[in-house]
């Protein structure tokens, strides 16, 4: 094939992705598959009261074929690359141990880059997260975690103190390593919310970041000591994206390839302080520490150390195909027997949902490579 055939090629895939008719496709399938995998969770809770250590190993497969089919569509739809900048050392060590995740908060889709390094190092189906309780209740992504373990928050210190600190000891002898993500920041970044997060800094004498809101110490304080020798390290990991881009979870879905760059430091668990007030010290410090990578990345467009990359796995392709099979194949055969009745209402049905794949405002946007 010319070179010429190829970027035409390219540009044709790139159209493909940008059409609704493909959006609708990969909604239905997460969508279906999502309610049949929550209803399987279900089945599981009979199984818990025999083996908890089997239910819940099994509720690890079962969620990791709904988030390994978000973490498909960024790495095998958008073809979106993740760069790992790490200490070699530390490498060998993701993936073979409990750790906690401390990430920055600033982008649409960073638990999504977050989970695809999950994916790549093999812990996506237990990966954990101290998440607002409001998640709780979102149907697939909230009734998975729900079986997951997943640790929720009212961000009302007086009651998560007890509740966050009893959640996280449950996971005491959880039977795969998971990585437990914690933003402190507590919210994602905007500009307004900087301000005041720096109005509060400057009351507390403490310095002010430029890229990231003060953090909320609790929270690290409390999941810190409840998952003393259940975690090895503490992942500092500091996200951004090339080219100052804004990535969002519509830009995937319509194709759009995006550059993320994570720095990873493995921090183990003892080097942190017990007591309340010195670990709250300690991650304002970390936190300047972080704004410095930033600043780093801003004025060089990388962050320090060395590239480790992982590869991508075919998994998660392997099981959105596996679903869309399941689910396409009935809805064809379907589609065919209600066009084939002849009926008007049919008809107009068919060509209504034609027509807003047509009209949908990015159809044909997409520029050409
Ligand atoms: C090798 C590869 C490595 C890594 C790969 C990366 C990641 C992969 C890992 C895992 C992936 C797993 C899952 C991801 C999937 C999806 C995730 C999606 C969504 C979840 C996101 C959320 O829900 S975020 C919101 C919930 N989370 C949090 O809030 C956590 C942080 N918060 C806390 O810790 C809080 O302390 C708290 C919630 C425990 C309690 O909150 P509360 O509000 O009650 O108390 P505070 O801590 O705020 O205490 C009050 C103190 O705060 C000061 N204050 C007041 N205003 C502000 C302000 N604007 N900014 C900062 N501070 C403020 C106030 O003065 C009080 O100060 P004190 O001195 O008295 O403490
Ligand atoms: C293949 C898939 C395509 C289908 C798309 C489905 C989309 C489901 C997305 C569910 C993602 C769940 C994670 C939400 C992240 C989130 O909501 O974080 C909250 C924080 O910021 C704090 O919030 P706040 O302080 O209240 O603003």
């Amino acid at each position: 094939m010319s070179s010429y055939e190829l970027l035409q090629n390219m540009g044709f895939l790139q159209l493909l992705k940008s059409q609704f008719l493909c959006h609708l496709i990969i909604c239905y399938v997460f969508l279906v598959s999502g309610l049949i995998i929550n209803l399987l969770q279900l089945c599981t809770l009979p199984v818990w009261l025999v083996s908890k250590q089997l239910a819940r190993r099994i509720n690890i497969r079962l969620a990791y074929c709904i988030s390994s089919q978000m973490v498909a569509t960024l790495e095998w739809w958008s073809g979106t690359e993740c760069t790992l900048y790490t200490d070699p050392k530390s490498y060998p060590l993701y993936g073979k141990e409990n750790a906690i995740v401390v990430l920055n908060h600033s982008f649409e889709i960073d638990f999504l880059c977050g989970w695809t390094f999950c994916e790549r190092f093999g812990v996506l189906g237990s990966s954990k997260v101290l998440a607002k309780k409001q998640l709780a209740y979102v149907p697939i992504i909230g009734w998975m975690w729900y079986f997951l373990e997943i640790v929720f928050c009212k961000r009302k210190w007086e009651e998560d103190r007890r509740t966050v600190n009893e959640s996280l000891q449950k996971l005491r002898d959880y039977p795969e390593n998971f990585w437990f993500l914690l933003y402190c920041e507590g919210t994602r970044f905007t500009p307004k919310k900087h301000q005041v997060s720096m109005q509060v800094a400057e009351s507390k004498g403490l310095p002010k970041l430029k890229y990231h809101l003060l953090p909320r110490t609790k929270g690290f304080w409390v999941t810190v000591q409840s998952l003393r020798g259940t975690a090895a390290a503490v992942y500092d990991s500091t996200l951004n994206f090339r080219n100052n881009e804004m990535p969002t979870l519509l830009g995937l879905l319509n194709g759009k390839k995006y550059h993320a760059d994570l720095y990873v430091r493995r921090i183990p668990l003892e080097l942190i302080p017990e007591d309340e007030k010195e670990c709250a010290e300690w991650l304002h410090k970390l936190y300047q520490e972080k704004d410095s990578f930033q600043e780093h990345y801003a004025k060089t467009g990388r962050f320090p150390g060395p590239i480790m990359s992982p590869p991508r796995r075919p998994w998660s392709l392997i099981n959105w195909l596996f679903w869309s099979c399941l689910l396409l194949y009935p809805l064809g055969l379907l589609l065919t027997q209600l066009i084939s009745s002849g009926s008007v209402f049919t008809i107009i049905a068919s060509v209504a949902v034609c027509s807003a794949g047509l009209c949908h405002p990015f159809t044909g946007k997409v520029k050409p490579p």
